[in-house]
């Protein structure tokens, strides 16, 4: 049957919040309304944003005739409601209010999902209505989709991914124009990338709760916020930027979702956020500026790769109308989108699982026997040494060196333990730095 907007009543859309990426679903709203309505089979008639301030200076595209403070109200009246507010409060309850109503709702709210994502997915199983969210993770880019349909008859193995916008453009800048982290997060959020809060990106929330969707949805198991091992890029310098390029990798903020199974062989997933050594071979590693990319391994389809613009007002605003012409599809049509899969049910094994490569910097006493009482403390653990690097530092009469060790795969939890006891011994002046490579 083909889609026809003359024959089916106009369907009602609600904004909430008009910043970045609201701002331009209203604009794609209202210049590609005749579009929109064909491919979705009914005009989407836009009823009202809901904003904080009826005065504060908006984009001219917006219709101030349109703007309420009253979100409550405004949920009520609307067969699709688009939440861009972010944050859990008021967004939680108002999507509850709104799929209570019988609408179908659209968010790009990562953080809400991460938090609440089961029971908003009950609520709208509850009501027969649809919940989509493809730009709350790597923002443009197709992901949640292709994780939650077109591989539902795989079985996925693991997702790598950067999928930070804004700590992807910090650390860029750090490696490629010199810039500082307060510089570079100021840029991002003027380019409209950051979170409200950019804590929330450089301190890795933001992936983590991409990371937590993302394993839910590959998985089939519900993955939290909470369950997220999670390190942020605050305690990088521009020294580790450095020693980065020097030992042949970029550093990247990787988001790592993968099925483990335990030495004592219980199965189950890891799922982790932290700054990574990436080879500057590797396609991860010339994913620059605010772009994301997402590797899908998966048993019968082998290694996928998506890549675009993962923050940002416009891309963003395209992967929500793309929900959109979905659930209003639904809605002419009839029928409705996939439900939460948590069948699975496998559980979050602790970090100490994860099992990685790892460069390991220290600044050691420059005499003999250091490197050693060093190596003979990773043998102690089982953590074998792939290489080592030594350039020496002569300040006066004192000399130092800087030790870079990379080991062999070693599990998370032996490597921890060789560190402490490496750091307690005297030649060790300072463990630098710890960081897993791809
Ligand atoms: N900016 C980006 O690149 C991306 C953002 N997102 C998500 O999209 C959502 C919106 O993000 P942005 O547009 O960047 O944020 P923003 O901060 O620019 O816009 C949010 C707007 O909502 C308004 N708002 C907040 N609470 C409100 C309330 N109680 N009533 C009425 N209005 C309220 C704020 O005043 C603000 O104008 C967030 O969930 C964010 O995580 C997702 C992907 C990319
Ligand atoms: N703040 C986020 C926006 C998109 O999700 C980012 O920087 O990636
Ligand atoms: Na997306």
């Amino acid at each position: 049957m083909a889609l026809s907007p003359g024959t089916h009543p106009p369907l009602r859309v609600a904004v909430l919040g008009c910043g970045v990426v609201g701002t331009e679903v209203v604009r794609r709203l209202v210049t590609e309304g005749d579009e929109l309505a064909a491919r979705a089979g009914a005009r989407l008639e836009l009823v009202g944003v809901a904003v904080r301030s009826l005065d504060a200076e908006r984009d001219p595209v917006v219709d101030r005739s349109l703007l309420t403070t009253d979100a409550e109200s405004l949920v009520e009246k609307a067969d699709v409601v688009v939440e861009l507010m972010g944050g859990i409060e008021p967004a939680r309850t108002l999507v509850l209010r709104a799929v209570e109503h019988g609408a179908s709702v659209v968010t790009a709210n990562k953080a809400l999902l991460a938090q609440d994502g089961p029971a908003l997915y009950d609520a709208a199983d509850a009501a027969g209505v649809d919940l989509y969210f493809e730009a709350a993770v790597a923002g443009a880019i197709p992901i949640v989709r292709p994780v939650r349909e077109s591989l539902a008859g795989d079985t996925v193995l693991r997702v790598v991914g950067i999928v930070n916008g804004t700590t992807n453009y910090v650390l860029d800048s750090m490696s490629t124009a010199g810039l500082g982290l307060e510089q570079a997060v100021k840029e991002a959020q003027a380019l409209g990338y950051a979170e409200a809060d950019p804590t929330a990106d450089v301190e890795g929330y933001d992936a983590a709760a991409k990371a937590a969707i993302l394993a839910s949805l590959a998985f089939h198991t519900r993955v939290a916020l909470g369950d997220v091992d999670r390190v942020g890029i605050t305690a990088l310098t521009a020294d580790d930027v450095t020693w980065a390029e020097r030992t042949g990798h970029v550093l990247k903020l990787l988001a790592v979702a993968e099925r483990a199974r335990t030495a004592e062989g219980r199965d189950g997933v890891l799922v982790r956020v932290q700054p990574t050594l990436v080879p500057s071979d590797h396609p991860l590693a010339g994913v620059r500026q605010a772009f994301n990319a997402v590797f899908v391994e998966a048993e019968a389809a082998g290694e996928l790769m998506f890549y675009g613009r993962g923050a940002g007002g416009a891309p963003t605003a395209s992967a929500v109308l793309g929900d959109l012409v979905s659930v209003v599809r639904h809605r002419v049509l009839g029928g409705k989108g996939p439900v939460e899969s948590s069948h699975a049910d496998l559980p979050v094994l602790d970090g100490g699982e994860a099992r990685s490569r790892y460069q390991v910097r220290l600044e050691v006493d420059d005499r003999p026997g250091v490197l050693a009482r060093v190596a003979s403390e990773l043998a102690a653990q089982d953590v074998s040494i792939e290489s080592v690097r030594q350039t020496l530092q002569t300040s006066g009469d004192d000399a130092s060196a800087t030790l870079v060790i990379t080991t062999h795969t070693a599990p998370d939890r032996a490597l921890r333990a060789t560190v402490e006891a490496v750091s307690v011994l005297d030649v060790v002046r300072r463990v630098v730095s710890v960081l897993p490579v791809l």
